[in-house]
This record gives structure tokens, sequence and C-alpha cells, in this order.
């Protein structure tokens, strides 16, 4: 049996009992940070030798140097080629439908003139070399490589480095393969924060880049967050998160392999179920029930309901919308006869799967949008990975003579204003009756 936390939102200390729910550890966090801290200090001292040391010790994969850990093209091209027929379609396919769905994204420079013939304008710049994080202590995920690389070849950067544990030297062929299909230039096999320090930083063997993206474990997630500004980051990733709002119509197995479907990703990734149907409620639970022994790792998924899991009783669906916008979930699934009807009042979700037959997994491996998502209530402010992730804005001013005149008399007084001569006299010298 599974134990799940039950709420029911008409309880009176049911927002407190909701933030518990979404907390997390902040002591695990404060060792893992101090970990983190020691590693990224360790590697940009010392470079190759660390990060060999590191995933000596984390990854089991005792190497001579870091050279011999990438995988070079012939090897990705090996690893397609051997991949079984429907394997590779499969993996093919999903590349297709991603890439069709990020070509829409893509950002285009843009000007337009004033009437003084001033043109101002915004000018798009892929950016030239980025890091791909594909995570891989506890799982391989070739559909993570498709949507790191794909919005990134969109974009047209010009290098794509791709870094990837494999723990024990068991390397993945999937992975191998997916990153060829999507035209990675180069694979390290080497994860966690000793990964995201040799991209941020630079060794001798592996690139500095301008940008790490990419989902990771907790120690992932650290490490960017610490060399932020060194490079950009995308996000900073949680554990996974499924939201299901349901009204009941949905067979409850469904939706129970729904919430495993994320559960299995990690113990601390969270399912929660909101509905107003308290039997329906119960009937997912007998669901859970039945099917947890049949799932390969459900061990895992035990755990991660427990910890992190729930079913809570709603008042109504605005009820379940309303509760859904306070834990901005990374996926939410609108399993509802008429989901079109509750997309006005949602507000806060990483994507949006609309309707009985949409289940996330379809998100997470084909349907076309990313499956990076943003997690722990950031989908506040935060967006799916995208092409635009890949993409920088300059932004462009050429200002006609006649333009000169009216902004050189604005800027000289807004600029004696703040004190700042230079600026004012370098304005004025554009002032042709001066
Ligand atoms: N948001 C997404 O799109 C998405 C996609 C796939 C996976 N995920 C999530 O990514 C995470 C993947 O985690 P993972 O662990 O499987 O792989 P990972 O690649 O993120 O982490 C593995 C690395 O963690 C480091 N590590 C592990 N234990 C350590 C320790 N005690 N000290 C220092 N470093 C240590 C090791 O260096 C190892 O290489 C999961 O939470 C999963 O839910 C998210
Ligand atoms: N659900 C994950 C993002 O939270 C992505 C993924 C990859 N493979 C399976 N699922
Ligand atoms: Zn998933």
């Amino acid at each position: 049996m599974v134990t799940l936390t039950r709420l029911d939102s008409a309880q009176p200390d049911f927002q407190a009992r909701l933030a518990r729910l979404l907390q997390f550890d902040d002591a695990a966090d404060a060792a893992i940070e101090q970990t983190v801290a020691a590693i990224l200090h360790d590697v940009k001292k010392r470079g190759d030798a660390a990060v060999l040391e590191y995933t000596e010790r984390f990854d089991r994969l005792p190497a001579a140097s870091l050279a011999s850990l990438e995988i070079n093209a012939a090897q990705l091209q090996a690893a397609l080629e051997h991949l079984p027929a429907d394997t590779r379609q499969a993996l093919e396919a999903a590349a297709e439908r991603v890439r069709r769905y990020h070509e829409k994204q893509t950002l285009a420079s843009w000007t337009y003139t004033e009437d003084d013939g001033t043109v101002l304008g915004q000018k798009i710049t892929p950016l030239d070399r980025v890091g791909l994080y594909v995570p891989g202590g506890k799982a391989a995920y070739p559909s993570s490589v498709l949507m790191n690389a794909i919005p990134a070849k969109v974009a047209g950067v010009g290098e794509l480095i791709m870094v990837v544990p494999t723990p024990g030297g068991d390397q993945n062929q999937l992975v191998l393969a997916a990153a060829a299909i999507a035209g990675v230039d180069r694979v390290f096999t080497i994860g966690g924060a000793q990964a995201v320090a040799a991209l941020a930083y630079g060794t001798a063997t592996v690139p500095q880049v301008d940008k790490i993206v990419g989902p990771g474990n907790a120690y992932v997630a650290a490490a960017k967050r610490r060399v932020f500004g060194t490079v950009g980051i995308d996000m900073i990733a949680g554990p996974s998160e499924i939201l299901v709002i349901a009204d009941g119509n949905t067979p409850p197995e469904w939706v129970a392999m729904d919430l495993f479907s994320q559960a299995e990703h990690d113990e601390m990734a969270q399912s929660i179920l909101l509905s107003p149907d308290a039997a329906y409620l119960d009937a997912v639970a007998a669901a859970i029930d039945k099917l947890i022994d049949e799932m390969p790792r459900s061990e895992v998924i035990r755990t991660s309901l427990t910890n992190r899991g729930a079913l809570i009783k709603t008042r109504d669906l605005d009820d379940a919308v309303a509760i859904s916008n306070t834990i901005a979930p990374e996926h939410l699934e609108l399993s509802v006869t008429d989901p079109d009807a509750l997309l006005p009042g949602l507000r806060h979700a990483g994507a949006i799967f609309m309707g009985k037959h949409t289940c996330e997994a379809l998100g997470d491996y084909c349907a076309g949008p990313n499956h990076v998502l943003p997690t722990s209530r950031t989908a506040r402010f935060s967006s799916p990975l995208g092409v635009y992730d890949f993409q920088k804005r300059s932004s462009l001013i050429n200002v006609s003579q006649a333009g000169a005149q009216t902004l050189g008399q604005i800027a000289a007084t807004l600029a004696y204003g703040e004190g700042l001569q230079a600026h004012a006299r370098s304005a004025e010298y554009r002032l042709v009756h001066k």
C-alpha cells in the first residue's frame, strides 16, 4: 500500500499544509552546496586532473585522461547505425517533431524608422558555443539530448558540447545515437558538478562554453547556480513534478500511471492529484495500490509518492485551478472533459497537457514542445527551454542628422541633470546649431 498525503481545500489549515508539501529539505541543500563549492573550486584550479578524480569517485569510471572520455563523431554515428530499426525510427520521428515545434520559436532581427529618419532595431545572434547537460546518474535520457540540442541547432549555435555521466562506463547507445541525430559536435562522458565546472571554466580538454543548459540532479543544479555569471544558464531545475486536475471522467488507472510517470524519475519528484470528486480520489488511490508492484522502479515511485505526493479534494474545478496556480507545477495535466474552459484561469505551469488523451509522457518524448521546464514553482517567472535561450539580442541605433537635433537636446538636458558633463557635451557636439 502507498500512503499519500490526503488534503482537503476546505480544511482551515489547508494553505499551511500545502506550503509544507511544497517545501524542500534545506539541511540537505546546505551539504550539497558545500560539496559543490569545493568541486567547482578544485576543477577551476586543477582542470582535467580534478574532473578525472571526481569522475572516478562519483561515477566509478577511472580513466587515464579526459580525452579518453570523449566520444568521437565516428562512435556517435556507429551508435546510430547499430540501433534496431524501430528504435532509430522512433528517435528520428521524435527529433523531427521537436525540430518542427522549435522552428516556430526562432526570433528574427527587426528594425523600424522614426519620422526623423532614425533607424532603431534589434539584432538576433546565436550563441557561439553552448554546453548541454544530459543527466545520466539514475537513468539515461536520450530524449533530453534531443530537447537540449535541437533548439540550439535551430537557433544556429556555433558549437554544441554535450556532457553526460556514464556510471561505471556503461555507455547508453540511444544517448549517443540521439547526439548524432541532433548534430551535437562533441560529447564527454562526465557529469555532476565537475562537468558543469569543466564547461564553465574550460580545462585543457573541455572547451569553455558561453552558456550551460539542461536538467540534472541537486548537484548539477547547485553547480549551475554557482557558475551563473561566468557563463549563462537556462534555469535551475529541481526534481520532476506533475500536477493532475481531474474531473473524474478519466479511468483511475490512467491517472495513477501518469502520477507514477514523474514519481519514477526521482525519490524527490512530486506527483499531485486535484479533484472535486472524493470518490474519484479514492479510486485513484486504489489504482495506485493495484499497479505499484507491477512497476520495475516501484521503490523509487513509492518513496516519491510517500515523500512528496498528495491527493487533494477541491471544492470545484475553479478551486483546483487556483490551487494549481499556487503550486505552479512543471507539468499540468487537465484530465477533464473541457480543458479549454480551464485555460483562461491558469497562470503558472511549465507545460499544460489538455484532455485525457494527452498524458505527460507524450510531451516527455515526442509531442514537439520541450521537456526541459521550470520546476519548484519557478513557472511563476520562467519558461520552457527554447530556441530563444540560444539566441541573444543586441539593440541597433542609427541616428539621422535630423534625429540628432532632438535627441541631442534631450540627452544633454538629462545628462546635465545627472551631473555627467562628458555625456552632455558628447550629445551637444551632434547639435548642428550649437
Ligand atoms: N527537467 C527535465 O527535463 C529532466 C529530464 C530528465 C531528468 N530530469 C531530472 O534530472 C535528475 C537526474 O538526476 P540523476 O542523478 O539521474 O543524474 P545527473 O546526471 O543529474 O547526476 C549524476 C551526477 O551527480 C553527481 N553526484 C551524485 N552523487 C553525488 C555526491 N554524493 N556528491 C557529489 N556528486 C554526486 C555525480 O557526479 C553524477 O555524475 C532527476 O532529478 C530527474 O528527475 C529532469
Ligand atoms: N519528465 C522529465 C522532465 O521533468 C523528462 C523526461 C525524460 N524522459 C522521461 N521524462
Ligand atoms: Zn518524465
